[in-house]
């Protein structure tokens, strides 16, 4: 059973990750985990915090000699902005004067950072975390909320690939299928997994290249106008064996934890598996999935609306996962809201924030989905090292009869 866990704020000094369960022998390097954290940091609609900010990435422990250990791998993710944000994030007690006055820089940035936050944005977490948690200041609340942690998954999701990789065979690629109201066409090609390096190469992630166009039209037209945008995010994985999750108990449905891991990255509000909601709309004659013996013999889907899975496990055919994030909440154009320090009317506070940050959620998305895999195919196969995980994922598949396979 693989675990995983992230700390850390969005403006304090570090993010760190843990995750629990590998098999000794991933092999992985700090040079992956960082081309990973790139890949999240780009993107077109991303804020300028993007641009002078870097991830510093150091892995702690359960790695030796570019070989996990079979221990916990702690990867911590620090915050060059650090020094900046070092008496707004203080661990210690800070005196009051020190947070309500010019920190000793003279910066008036440093100024507006430390007063608190009062006037909370529709659709953050600000005016229900500062309900829920009995505070003031809408800070505790948006340093924690802020998909910054995202950092931290996606450093995880880079072991969890790797693990996937070198026991089974299995790519992920991720692209972007929306954002606001421009789709990709439905009979635009699939993306498979050598297309990543041209994916990342996007400024939308999008193989689709009047899409793309179209897409870093509408941000820039939306940004002009002081507005955000959301969109719609796909993750795909080649090569999964049958069999990954269960249909005995919905907690065990290789689909309901998908579901739930996507549904966990800040600001994604649908999630869908295969063709998800269109299915709906569907007779079950152009619904399903006909089983067919290929012509090199094998069982095999005639088409893949199922996604992937069925009856909660993974079905051996190519596996799609969507996500639809919803426009992020820092509106330029600010909106309405009540300032909870004196109660008056007022508009939510602004500072520097993406326009579009579907890009990078289609990273986040795949880290999520790498790591749901991950679990499930160690729960599948166990082992202690990758050998043995690969020897019992050998067994297992050898093991189905002849004639089912
Ligand atoms: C990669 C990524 C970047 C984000 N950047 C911002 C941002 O710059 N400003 C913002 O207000 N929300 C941003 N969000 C969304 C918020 O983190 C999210 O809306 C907030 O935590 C509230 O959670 P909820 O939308 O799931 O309800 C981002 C989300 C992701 C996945
Ligand atoms: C820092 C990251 O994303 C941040 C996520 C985020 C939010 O509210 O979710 C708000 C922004 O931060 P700030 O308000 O400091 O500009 C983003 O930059 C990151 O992805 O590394």
């Amino acid at each position: 059973m693989l675990r995983w866990m992230t700390a850390g704020e969005s403006h304090g000094q570090a993010l760190v990750g843990v995750l629990e369960g590998l098999p000794a022998g991933v092999g992985i390097t700090t040079g992956q985990v960082r081309d990973a954290l790139a890949r999240r940091r780009l993107g077109h609609g991303r804020g300028s915090r993007m641009s002078f900010e870097q991830d510093e990435v150091r892995v702690l422990s359960g790695v030796r000699h570019g070989l996990t250990m079979g221990g916990p791998v702690a990867i911590e993710i620090g915050n060059t902005e650090w020094p900046k944000w070092e008496t707004v994030m203080a661990a210690d007690p800070v005196p009051r004067e020190a947070l309500l006055v010019d920190a000793g820089t003279g910066d008036e940035r440093e100024i507006a950072r430390n007063r608190r936050l009062t006037r909370p944005r529709p659709g953050h977490a600000d005016l229900v975390g500062m309900q829920k948690y009995h505070l003031d200041d809408a800070r505790p609340i948006l340093e924690r909320a802020s998909a910054r942690e995202t950092a931290a998954r996606v450093a995880l999701g880079t072991l969890a690939a790797a693990l996937l990789e070198q026991v089974a065979g299995v790519r992920l690629v991720s692209h972007v299928v929306a954002i606001g109201p421009v789709a990709v066409p439905d009979d635009a090609p699939v993306p498979g997994p050598d297309d990543v390096a041209a994916l990342d190469a996007d400024p939308v992630r999008c193989l689709d290249a009047t899409s793309s166009a179209a897409m870093v039209a509408e941000i820039d037209a939306c940004q002009k106008d002081g507005d955000t945008l959301g969109g719609v995010v796909e993750v795909l994985a080649y090569g999964l064996p049958p069999g990954l999750g269960s249909h005995v108990s919905s907690d065990r449905r290789l689909d309901s934890r998908l579901a739930g891991a996507v549904m966990g990255i800040q600001a994604v509000k649908g999630v869908e598996i295969g063709d998800g909601f269109r299915t709906a709309t569907r007779r079950g004659s152009a619904a399903h999935d006909e089983i067919v013996r290929g012509a090199d013999g094998r069982i095999r889907r005639a088409t893949n609306r199922a996604g992937g899975t069925e009856g909660g496990m993974s079905n051996g055919e190519p596996l799609r996962v969507r996500a639809a994030m919803k426009p992020i909440s820092t509106v330029p154009r600010a909106l309405a809201t009540v300032d909870v320090a004196t109660g008056a009317e007022a508009r939510a506070i602004h500072q520097r924030s993406d326009v579009c940050a579907v890009p990078p959620a289609a990273v986040v998305a795949e880290a999520m989905v790498a790591l749901v895999l991950a679990d499930a195919l160690l729960e599948k196969v166990g082992g202690d090292s990758v050998s043995e995980s690969a020897r019992n994922l050998r067994g297992y598949l050898e093991a189905i009869p002849e004639h089912q396979r």
